[in-house]
């Protein structure tokens, strides 16, 4: 604004600007900026050229904050001073310019009796459409800034008529925007006269509230000589009739405008207001710039001076106004001719109302669109300032799918989805339930507001003294708590935790061999609290710990749980130290920054500020605010449905050694969250990165690095297949603290990307079926103490084979050898094998099926996965029943080499765990998937080991 010059001379006689005030005609300014306010160029227009007013918007507030310097010191500030969402940055900072140049104006405001001496601050652009939310920011704008001569702007679309009566009746000062057509003043001026005269039939008073309304004038002629344009080049036979209206619709427009507000301020019912002290609601011209160079740059000042006016003018056009404009009174001069021109350009079909209604909605659109740019811009200089204090993410992909991501995220930002899933507005989704499912949003909120409850547990449990913490749960409820045990390991002071969530009798037996049970809390987790895992396990570990503390065994066991379970009566019943519940309104996968996660974090010693902070840290930048290109949740959403809806849907997940488990958890995130109704992703979790030739184009990589402690080989493999063109997003996390940020992320990821697969990322329908298959199988087994007859349909030695009779005819009858290599064969380009084990999960196992997996992939190159039963049921299981039918499963049962009783149940954890791999296959048949059930008798390393030689000799070439 510096360039705003008073001409040497031109104070005594007074500049066209100055001389516009004798006309009743008051010039604002259409722009606002930090350093024009702080330099004093502010003052100086209102000190020598008179300036009565300031109005901004949003493109004016992008334009002042997305570029530059003017608000780096504040920006700092309030991003060092906590943790803040982008609108609240902006917000802050708009409102103190607002503020400022409201203290500027003051003196204005004072002088001409609360007439002039405005500043005008828009509300949301994204409410345009919507009068309550509307009335609720006007509300709040109002009073955040506090000053007398603020006007809140609000749109005057059809539902911010409403909003604008509302606001008047409570004594807000409005400046009505966006304002076209005659209609809609005409609309707005009743708004302001009804909520003048609300006000009065509540007895409160009419003075001391100001108003106008702003008509946009060069958008018009803009769209109308478009289309004359157009016409004459087409050779239209009245083209000189239209060349002669270039330029004239817009004020001829204006002026009728204005014809309406002398009419109604000449109405008995106007001057009743007026008597008792009611101010008018003067017409604003704004979009006063010219956009056709053709046209003198002032035209829409000069031809719009008159009584009870103003005109909003960008610098440029206050510069050349000031310079050579012409202030004399034209806006009532020539009405026949204002009439006549709108009569011709209806006559001639240029549809003035078609093209005003499109201009309301541009307009909405377009400040939307600045708003969304600004937003972009505090939210990248936000990122950048945090440096590594939030885990940042970099995608490589490939230009064919680079398109499909750009498209999803243009999609969201154009539609406003991240707002809307913020207002969980189940239409995100499938618009069933899913809005029931979203309170995860705000739960480390919550948690921080309760911190002191976890704290208080944390103290006690160092206390106690206990040397170890076996947590008791499946899914949702255990892989949360099992990252935090193995990225953390155990703290100084603090107990050891165990995560058990295998119903395996040697797994159990060697949880229970690993814990000194007389100094062990254990916890037993599960939100619906019906499930039979954690229900089994704490009744063995409860009779266990009996025997060594006898009527005080409830003293060490914790329960968390939903509120009203069947696990809460179980907890009280048996006289539990603690019950901590969850929320029902998160499923279990989303439940890791709830209790769920909390309760073992707090017992094992965690720092819960910290890590609280860094969820916190990441839940803001995915705000409702960010838009989607700087949002690191929708990034990521976006990036994973695009691709997995273009084919890639295997999620191959590398993360660095310190960070593994994350894997794990984001497994059941991603598997039951999208793996439904025949589509969804397939995580693939612990695969050993390769060589690119290793894999097919059916992949995309996430590759979770630690910045403090990466591994070479995995930067290496990584590297390679960005450069082989496989689509890659590589997420860096600065410390371990930051997985409580990837927690976060993933969730928001996992939801944006279900909505663009086009599933309800929130029900699990097919770990549901399992669960009934099971739950008939241990039925039967308690009735008659055998689970059903079952018949191989071939057997080799030591191993049986199992599979419904589709399967089994595809399968034959041969050897071990053979029916292993019928089966593998069937994996072609695209799909992936599943090696489903239900054994103990220890080292040599785990050792054993990731050399199986990896045959595999390198000799077929398709996905594998490695799973153990039952855990992965509660995780991937759901994918693999529910989601695209690409799987060939083997699913790896063996004889138990001891069994353990369940207490009160004439079935033990080997028949439960054997009827979980039967329902499951079961499901896996009749969902007509390839699978295939392989049984080990005997011994079990020696057969594991053969089963290895001849997987690998199935593979081989
Ligand atoms: O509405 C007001 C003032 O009340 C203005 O700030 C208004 O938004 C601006 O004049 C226009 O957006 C500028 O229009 P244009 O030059 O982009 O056509
Ligand atoms: O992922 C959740 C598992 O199915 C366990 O459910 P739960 O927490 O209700 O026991």
């Amino acid at each position: 604004m510096n360039v705003i010059q008073t001409k040497p001379g031109t104070q005594d006689t007074g500049n066209p600007l100055q001389q516009l005030g004798k006309f009743g005609q008051s010039p604002w300014l259409d722009f606002i900026q930090r350093s024009f306010i702080e330099n004093g160029g502010l003052a100086k227009l209102v000190r020598e050229d008179g300036l009565k007013g300031v109005t901004s918007n949003p493109a004016i507030f992008e334009k002042a904050m997305g570029h530059g310097t003017d608000y780096d010191a504040q920006f700092k500030q309030i991003v060092e001073s906590g943790n803040t969402d982008v609108s609240e940055i902006y917000e802050t900072m708009a409102i103190d310019d607002i503020k400022a140049a409201a203290d500027v104006l003051k003196p204005v405001w004072d002088e001409t009796k609360g007439v002039d001496g405005y500043v005008s601050l828009e509300v949301s652009p994204y409410l345009g459409m919507h009068t309550e939310p509307t009335i609720v920011e006007a509300r709040r704008l109002w009073k955040a800034v506090g000053k007398p001569n603020l006007m809140v702007k609000i749109p005057g679309t059809e539902p911010g008529v409403p909003a604008i009566r509302t606001a008047i009746s409570e004594g807000i000062n409005v400046n009505v925007t966006l304002l076209f057509s005659l209609d809609a003043y005409k609309a707005v001026l009743e708004a302001y006269i009804a909520g003048l005269e609300d006000r009065k039939a509540k007895g409160e008073s009419v003075s001391g509230i100001a108003s106008v309304a702003s008509f946009f004038v060069s958008r018009i002629d803009g769209l109308i000589d478009k289309k004359i344009d157009e016409r004459v080049k087409a050779g239209d036979s009245e083209s000189e009739t239209l060349k002669g209206l270039r330029g004239k619709v817009a004020i001829a427009n204006a002026k009728l405008a204005y014809q309406h507000y002398l009419d109604v301020s000449a109405s008995p019912r106007w001057k009743a207001l007026e008597a008792a002290g009611a101010a008018p609601q003067r017409l604003l011209w704004a979009s006063t710039g010219v956009k056709d160079k053709a046209y003198s740059d002032t035209l829409y000042c000069d031809e719009l001076i008159g009584a009870d006016t103003v005109n909003t003018m960008p610098p440029a056009t206050m510069d050349a106004f000031r310079d050579h404009g012409v202030a004399a009174d034209t806006l009532g001069a020539n009405m026949d001719q204002a009439r006549k021109v709108l009569a011709e350009a209806d006559r001639l079909g240029l549809d003035l109302p078609g093209v005003t209604a499109k201009l309301v909605k541009d307009g909405v659109d377009a400040f939307a669109d600045s708003f969304d740019a600004l937003l972009g811009a505090v939210a990248a200089k936000k990122a950048a300032m945090a440096g590594d204090l939030v885990a940042t993410s970099k995608f490589s992909i490939p230009a064919e799918l680079d398109g499909k991501v750009n498209e999803a995220l243009e999609a969201w930002r154009k539609d406003g989805t991240v707002r809307k899933l913020w207002d969980r507005d189940a239409s995100v989704w499938t618009g069933k339930d899913e809005a029931s499912w979203l309170r995860w949003l705000d739960i480390v909120d919550d948690r921080i507001a309760h911190l002191s409850e976890l704290t208080a547990f944390q103290d006690e449990v160092k206390a106690k003294g206990f040397t170890d913490i076996l947590l008791l749960g499946m899914g949702g409820s255990s892989l949360g708590p099992e990252v935090l045990a193995e990225t953390f390991g155990q703290r100084a002071g603090f107990p050891k935790l165990h995560v058990l969530d295998s119903t395996d009798p040697q797994q159990v037996a060697s949880f229970e061999r690993a814990v000194d049970l007389a100094k062990t809390l254990v916890i037993v987790s599960s939100k619906s609290g019906g499930t039979l895992e954690p229900n089994i396990l704490k009744a063995y570990f409860f009779d266990k710990v009996k025997k060594v503390a006898g009527d005080k065994a409830g003293a060490q066991f914790v329960a968390v749980t939903d509120p009203g379970s069947h696990m809460e009566q179980v907890a009280q019943k048996d006289g539990f130290w603690k019950i901590f519940h969850g929320e029902k309104q998160i499923g279990g996968r989303y439940s890791v920054l709830s209790n769920f996660g909390m309760v073992p974090a707090a017992a094992m010693g965690l720092d819960l500020k910290q890590f609280l902070d860094n969820a916190e840290r990441m839940a803001k930048a995915c705000s409702a605010a960010t838009p989607p290109k700087e949002n690191p949740g929708v990034l990521l959403g976006a990036f994973l449905g695009a691709t997995g809806n273009a084919g890639r849907d295997k999620v191959t997940i590398v993360a660095s050694p310190g960070i593994h488990d994350l894997g794990a958890w984001l497994e059941q995130l991603l598997a039951e969250s999208t793996g439904k109704d025949g589509k969804g992703l397939v995580p693939i979790d612990g695969e050993t990165p390769a060589s690119p030739e290793h894999y097919g184009n059916d992949r995309v990589f996430a590759y979770l690095r630690l910045s403090d402690s990466p591994d070479a080989a995995q930067d290496a493999a990584m590297k390679a297949l960005e450069a082989a063109g496989q689509p890659v997003v590589l997420i860096s996390l600065a410390n371990t603290m930051q997985v409580a940020q990837e927690f976060f992320r993933w969730e928001f990821a996992t939801a944006v990307a279900g909505s663009i697969l086009g599933i309800n990322p929130f029900d699990q329908p097919d770990v549901e079926a399992s669960k009934i298959e099971t739950k008939k199988l241990t039925d039967a087994y308690n009735q008659s103490g055998s689970l059903p007859g079952e018949t191989p349909f071939a057997t080799d030695g030591d191993f049986a084979f199992f599979a419904d009779e589709t399967n089994a005819k595809a399968l034959g009858q041969g050897d071990l050898d053979a029916i292993l290599k019928a089966h593998l064969s069937r994996a072609k380009a695209g799909d992936y094998v599943a090696l489903l084990a239900y054994v103990e999960r220890d080292a040599s196992t785990i050792g054993w099926i990731q050399e199986a997996r990896l045959a595999i992939r390198d000799a077929l190159h398709v996905a594998t996965a490695a799973e153990f039963g039952p855990r992965f049921l509660h995780s991937t299981g759901q994918a693999y029943k529910g989601g695209p039918a690409s799987g060939v499963f083997l699913q790896i049962t063996a004889d138990d080499a001891a069994d353990v009783a369940v207490p009160d149940a004439r079935y033990t954890f080997g028949v439960v765990k054997a009827a979980q791999a039967r329902g499951d296959f079961d499901v896996l048949a009749e969902r007509g998937r390839r699978a295939l059930r392989v049984h080990i008798k005997g011994d079990l390393k020696s057969g594991l080991e053969r089963l290895g030689a001849a997987i690998r000799k199935a593979v081989a070439a």
